[in-house]
């Protein structure tokens, strides 16, 4: 039995000028995390931001627990519901981890100081940063910031979680341990992940969904979008001109993605080589506005 989806939209379009960030966006989320591939511009930022009551589209509608933010009783209902960490959280650095995620449950309409206090210590203790909870934003590292950016995401124990590029510039041990709470995180209700890192995806996704030009080119488990290159990776000795893409590796030899040849020695493919073949599959006229 599959659970009813946290978010339904449909036909979500928002235009900047003559540009689409989204087009005719249609999509349903449910519970575990799901990742949001596209390349820079694609509108990935855009699509969370519309979810996140944040901005309104042009066109389309969604619901969030079956709450229609169209209404501003609905809109109220929705932004209690959810978390969103944004791609630059804005922090004021003198604020300590502890006064940041005090003031975001402030704003979250958390007014118990009692019990908010609790809540912030709650969400630090859940991000491992309660060590820290008394310095200074300035003193603490990028991971460490993003904790503390997802902590403030946390409060309220929203049903559903938005995360805007939250590994970017993350080292890979920083990165590994973001993975481990974001993973935690999806366990019992519904995460958004936009990211480039096609390995945070193949790690710790459920389903993907592949965006560009404002459009959705794919949605699937990562297994399926893993499947969309499957006899399309090939190994040669010479760069192979009719690939996609093809680079030397470390073994001296090249790993090709495209149309491989007759006969090719064809390779296992990775979740960023069907990425990259759905991208290719991409219309390359946008349709007129
Ligand atoms: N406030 C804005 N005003 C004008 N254009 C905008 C605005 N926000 C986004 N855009 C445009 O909308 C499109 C989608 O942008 P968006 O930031 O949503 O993409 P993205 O997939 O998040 O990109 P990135 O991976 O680089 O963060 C781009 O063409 C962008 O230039």
């Amino acid at each position: 039995m599959t659970t009813a989806p946290t978010v339904s939209a449909s036909g979500l379009t928002l235009r900047y000028g003559g540009t689409p960030a989204l087009d005719d966006v249609s999509l349903r989320l449910r519970e575990g995390v799901t990742g949001l591939l596209g390349p820079n511009g694609a509108g990935k930022t855009t699509l969370l931001r519309v979810l996140a009551t944040a901005v309104p589209a042009d066109r389309g509608a969604f619901t969030v627990l079956g709450h229609d933010p169209g209404t501003a009783a609905g809109r109220q209902e929705v932004r209690r519901l959810l978390g969103y960490l944004p791609q630059n959280p804005g922090f004021h650095p003198d604020f300590t981890a502890f006064t940041f995620v005090d003031y975001v449950a402030i704003l979250k309409e958390l007014t118990d100081r009692a019990a908010r206090h609790r809540e912030v210590r709650r969400v630090l203790e859940a991000v491992d940063l309660s060590d820290v909870r008394g310095t200074r934003i300035k003193r603490l590292s990028g991971g460490m910031r993003q904790r503390i950016a997802l902590a403030a995401a946390l409060i309220g124990d929203p049903g559903l979680l938005l995360l805007d590029e939250p590994t970017v510039g993350l080292d890979p041990e920083q990165r590994m341990r973001f993975r481990e709470l974001i993973a935690h995180a999806g366990e019992g209700r519904t995460v958004l992940l936009s990211t480039h890192q096609t390995e945070d995806v193949a790690m710790l996704c459920h389903r993907v969904i592949v965006l560009a030009r404002g459009r959705i080119l794919f949605e699937g488990t990562p297994a399926e979008l893993t499947a969309r290159a499957a006899g399309r990776v090939w190994s040669s000795t010479e760069r192979d001109p009719a690939a996609r893409a093809s680079w030397r590796t470390g073994l001296g030899t090249f790993r090709n993605v495209g149309e491989p040849p007759e006969g090719a020695d064809l390779l296992d493919p990775t979740l960023e080589d069907g990425y990259l073949l759905v991208l290719d599959s991409e219309p390359a006229e946008v349709a007129p506005v």
